[in-house]
């Protein structure tokens, strides 16, 4: 079972059950009995180690909408992994052309590229904070950033939205992307669930998985969010 906060009353009281993704029956998921709000360790401030989230979802479900969002209300800095992505790529860098294919066909970068980006993005930033959009897409993704970076996020964000509302938004989405169209949506959905759908449930087994429904209007779903992010207790 994941977990869904629907309200902060709910955030701290019980959990709701939920009930189980489809697309989990390739995976088993297992949740923890009480919900603890994610706080950062002592050992994260010794070390200085940076509070990070990682945001997870479907492409379309909305995480890029609802991070600039959390980082606006609560001063997050917003990592998007695939906008470090694409702005190597749009670069003159020896990455860019294997980027633009790899996007193209819907598959995910060499974790060695994604997560150097990351590490750049973090240490040239002045905040401690940090949402981490769209990472990882995969196990290999994530055990290179932890090996790397030397710790793991303090919580995982997953947006849960239907397909067909996933595909409608991308399809709308008018951002030139080379990515936003019917045939490499298809694909994208696909890696979705066979590579990045584990990740999510190798942190909802952690208990550090956070669900939250990712339909409705962008202002029913932040309400849905808010209350993760002003339960949280923070030393920066
Ligand atoms: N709740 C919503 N309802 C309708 N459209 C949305 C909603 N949230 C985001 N969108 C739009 O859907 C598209 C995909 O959202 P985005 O945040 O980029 O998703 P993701 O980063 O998960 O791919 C964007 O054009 C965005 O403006
Ligand atoms: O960690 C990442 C993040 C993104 N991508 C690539 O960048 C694309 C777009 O990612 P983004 O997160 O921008 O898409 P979204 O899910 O927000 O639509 C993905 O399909 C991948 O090809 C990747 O390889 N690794
Ligand atoms: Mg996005």
């Amino acid at each position: 079972m994941w977990r869904r906060f629907t309200s902060l009353p709910l955030f701290f009281s019980h959990l709701q059950q939920v009930r189980r993704a489809d697309e989990l029956k390739i995976c088993q998921a297992f949740c923890t009995e009480i919900v603890k709000p994610p706080v950062e360790g002592e050992s994260n401030s010794r070390r200085n180690i940076p509070f990070v989230a990682f945001v997870l979802g479907g492409p379309g479900s909305g995480k890029g909408t609802q991070c600039l969002k959390i980082a606006e209300t609560f001063g997050f800095d917003h990592i998007g992994a695939g906008d470090l992505l694409r702005k190597e790529m749009h670069s003159d860098s020896e990455n860019g052309a294997m980027i633009q294919k790899l996007m193209k066909e819907g598959s995910i970068a060499p974790s060695e590229v994604t997560v150097k980006l990351i590490k750049k993005a973090i240490e040239s930033a002045e905040n401690r904070k940090f949402l981490i959009d769209g990472f990882p897409r995969s196990e290999e993704n994530r055990v290179a950033y932890e090996r790397i970076i030397g710790a793991e996020p303090n919580f995982v964000l997953f947006f849960d939205c239907p397909e067909e509302v996933m595909v409608k938004r991308v399809l709308n989405r008018n951002e030139g992307r080379v990515d936003d169209n019917e045939h490499t949506v298809k694909e994208r959905l696909k890696v979705y669930k066979a590579i990045t759908l584990p990740v999510a449930n190798h942190y909802a087994k952690k208990g550090k998985l956070y669900k939250v429904d990712g339909t409705g209007t962008q202002e029913e779903i932040f309400e849905r969010v808010r209350p993760i992010f002003a339960s949280l207790r923070l030393s920066t």
